[in-house]
């Protein structure tokens, strides 16, 4: 019953009591009727023969057969009568009509008897005694008239025989039949007229109801302008209300929502597309523009030019008026840049100072006086703030689009490389790009490599290796020492790409700020891993080197401290190297730095030390642990003296200043050896372990973990033994 449905329901609640009164009644009344039949038949039969007693009287006494026929025939006649039999007081049979069922009634009490269903067919038996009247003369001469006598006068003397006379059941039972027939029909139509009424009434309720259930059904289908009818009463027409309230409500925050979205989408393609400071088209569009402009320079043979913009001495406008008033000077600049550009030409700011004009349909010649035009613009603007006036230049490099030319990458760094020539020959001029030019050539190339590895951070093409540095005289380490060193995967993601190859150009136009981000980030995820899956294990130090540039970074630290926080790693297991150069040009900052870190419980390495500027005076500043004498006094000891003797006075110096040494680059059984006579405490070097990608650190750095390193002192087994733990 809970699987019926509301219209099962409803019909089922309104139709059970009224069945159930129908059969009640329906029972009750037949049943008093066939008791009513059966009462009448038996009143007739004893009226039958009671009347037929007395009358049989003179026939029984007289011994007149005819008469009695006469009175037994006539008693046939009546209704439900199938045998009539008068007998005298013998029990011989005076006279009978019909056929009998049973004999010889008992009636000899006087008293007429009814014996119910005689034999198997169904008749009722009614018997009544026949007396002799006894009559006075008196009576018999009297005049008055014979119903006026008293019933004193007659006296029942004797009894003389008796009368019998059975009545067919048939009639009754047929009757009874029809009245079963006549109840179960009007009870079947009252059923019938009940469910039709019911199945009236629960239509009223339920069709509303399925009218509103359709329409959440719809509403949760997303259809929210649905509308119920609301022609329902009572509560129906409050939900039916509440539901197109409810609808209606639902789509105008479904449209509002819409809006919104629709507004924040155009708003981020906007921002993705656009530059927020200046509304100029931002560098992302503009090289979409230009491969545009290439795919027609290609196709079409159309030529294009690229205009590359650099402003002069930017730095002086926001190192005097602050970034604000640098942000200023862009935006009026590109109001007057943006006015003078042709409607076809696409204005965009490609970075800092930086802007590009993509002169499409333009021949070498127009541009050329276009970027002149526009030279001559920046040189007589005057930009004014706190009562200062500042003259701005700018230089331009101009690269012609044919369908000679490469790539976008290749176009643009080929008119940067142009603008920087500009800028060589003393700046707020014009350098058109010849291919020839072998300067222009190596900035190109550097160029490329700041489209390749922005796009390598944004499709997370770089990649973690790890390299071990052995510890040499330091009896029973057992902690390991690794190195990260940073990989790049090419573009076809089937090369490595060694640092050396990219760090320079990265260097050179500011990247090393977020590459190192980049390091840390994913190093401390990696090694994050490692600590969760051996807690309580032995502490090995993992070197990261940090560039220069990241030292002058005011956010750096902040951000060190949080990647430790977040990743969970300790600081006692980092070591950071910083090159010999970069510490010392950044002296205060760097010891700043270090110190810093040093309170979390991070160490320091001194890389490439005596590669730089090596004044062991700058040692004193700075709180490093670790010197790590510079590789290519390392690689050659063997075979040169003076690299040997370079070697072992930075370890010597190093130690005084007690400061432990690590030798990189160690590439041979003798360097190894000859380490160990100087007493340097760390190498490092592919004889000893090659740099392998840091997801075979682990398991394998945990296993290393608990071996004992003693085999690097054994130099007949140390080159392949620390190389295959790793693979
Ligand atoms: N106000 C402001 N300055 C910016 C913005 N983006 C970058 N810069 C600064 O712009 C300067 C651009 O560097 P450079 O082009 O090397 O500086 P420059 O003084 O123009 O040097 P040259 O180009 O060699 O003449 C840097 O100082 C950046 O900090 C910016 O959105 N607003």
């Amino acid at each position: 019953m809970n699987k019926w449905g509301i219209k099962g329901k409803i019909l089922f609640l309104a139709l059970m009591p009224a069945a159930a009164i129908a059969l009640l009644l329906g029972v009750h009344f037949t049943s008093s009727r066939i008791s009513d039949l059966e009462q009448s038949l038996e009143n007739r039969g004893n009226a039958i023969v009671r009347q037929l007693a007395p009358a049989s009287e003179y026939g029984v006494i007289s011994g007149n057969h005819e008469i009695l026929q006469n009175l037994t025939d006539a008693a046939l006649r009546e209704a439900d009568v199938s045998a009539v039999s008068i007998y005298n007081i013998s029990g011989t049979l005076l006279a009978e009509s019909g056929t009998r069922v049973e004999r010889q009634l008992s009636a000899e009490n006087g008293k007429t008897h009814k014996i119910a269903s005689v034999g198997s067919t169904n008749v009722l038996g009614f018997s009544a005694p026949v007396y002799q009247s006894e009559i006075k003369v008196d009576d018999l001469i009297s005049d008055m008239p014979s119903d006026s006598k008293s019933a004193d006068s007659i006296q029942p003397r004797k009894f003389i025989g008796k009368v019998e006379i059975e009545l067919s059941l048939k009639n009754t039972i047929k009757r009874k039949n029809e009245l079963l027939l006549e109840t179960l029909f009007i009870t079947l139509l009252g059923l019938v007229g009940s469910a039709m009424l019911a199945y009236r009434m629960s239509q009223g309720v339920t069709v509303p109801i399925y009218r509103l259930v359709d329409a959440v059904k719809k509403i949760g289908k997303g259809d929210l302008d649905v509308k119920v009818p609301e022609d329902s009463g009572g509560e129906l027409k409050v939900l039916e209300q509440g539901i197109n309230t409810m609808a209606s409500r639902l789509k105008s925050s479904h449209v509002h929502m819409q809006e919104k979205i629709l507004e924040a989408t155009a708003k981020l393609s906007y921002q993705a597309s656009h530059d927020m400071l200046t509304g100029l088209v931002n560098r992302r569009e503009f090289e979409c523009r230009l491969a545009r402009a290439l795919e027609s320079a290609k196709s079409h043979g159309r030529t294009h030019v690229l205009c590359y913009l650099d402003l002069d001495q930017f730095k002086i406008v926001n190192d005097t008026c602050g970034h604000s008033g640098g942000d200023e000077l862009l935006r009026q600049l590109t109001i007057l840049l943006h006015a003078k550009v042709r409607e076809r030409d696409t204005l965009a700011r490609l970075g800092g100072d930086e802007f590009g004009v993509l002169l499409e349909n333009c021949s070498l010649e127009t541009a050329r006086d276009i970027a002149e035009m526009l030279r001559q613009l920046v040189q007589d603007y005057r930009f004014v703030w706190n009562n200062k006036s500042f003259a701005v230049g700018v230089s331009s490099g101009l690269v012609v689009l044919n369908d000679e030319s490469e790539s976008v990458a290749s176009v643009l760094s080929a008119a940067d490389a142009a603008c920087y020539a500009a800028k060589d020959r003393g700046r707020n001029c014009i350098h058109i790009y010849q291919p020839a030019d072998s300067e222009l050539l190596r900035r190109r190339e550097e160029m490329q490599w700041v489209t390749r590895i922005t796009r390598a951070l944004e499709e997370n093409r770089f990649m973690l290796y790890a390299q071990i540095i052995a510890p040499l005289c330091i009896q029973g380490e057992k902690s390991l020492h690794f190195e990260i060193l940073l990989r790049m995967l090419d573009e076809n993601e089937t090369e490595t790409i060694l640092p050396m190859a990219f760090i320079p150009a990265a260097e050179r136009y500011n990247m090393m700020k977020n590459i190192d981000r980049w390091v840390i980030s994913n190093s401390f995820t990696v090694l994050s891993n490692v600590f969760e899956n051996k807690p309580g294990g032995l502490i090995n130090t993992y070197s990261i080197n940090l560039s220069g540039a990241s030292l002058g970074d005011e956010g750096f630290l902040e951000f060190i401290t949080q990647q430790f926080e977040q990743k969970k790693v300790s600081p006692l297991n980092i070591c950071f190297e910083i090159t010999e150069t970069a510490a010392i040009l950044n002296l205060s900052v760097a010891a700043e730095f270090m110190r810093e870190l040093k309170k979390l419980g991070c160490r320091f390495s001194l890389d490439d030390f005596g590669s730089g500027l090596s004044s062991f005076g700058y040692l004193k500043n700075l709180p490093v642990d670790y010197l790590k004498i510079d590789g290519a006094f390392v690689k050659d000891m063997a075979d040169d003296p003076i690299d040997f003797a370079m070697v072992q006075s930075i370890h010597n110096i190093g130690h005084v200043m007690g400061l432990q040494t690590i030798a990189e680059f160690v590439e041979s059984e003798t360097v190894l050896k000859m380490l160990k006579v100087i007493g340097v405490d760390y190498a490092q070097g592919n004889w000893i372990g090659a740099p392998q990608p840091i997801s075979k650190l682990y398991p394998s750095g945990v296993y290393l973990a608990d071996t004992d390193l003693t085999h690097v002192n054994n130099p007949d087994t140390s080159g392949g033994y620390l190389s295959s733990q790793f693979n």
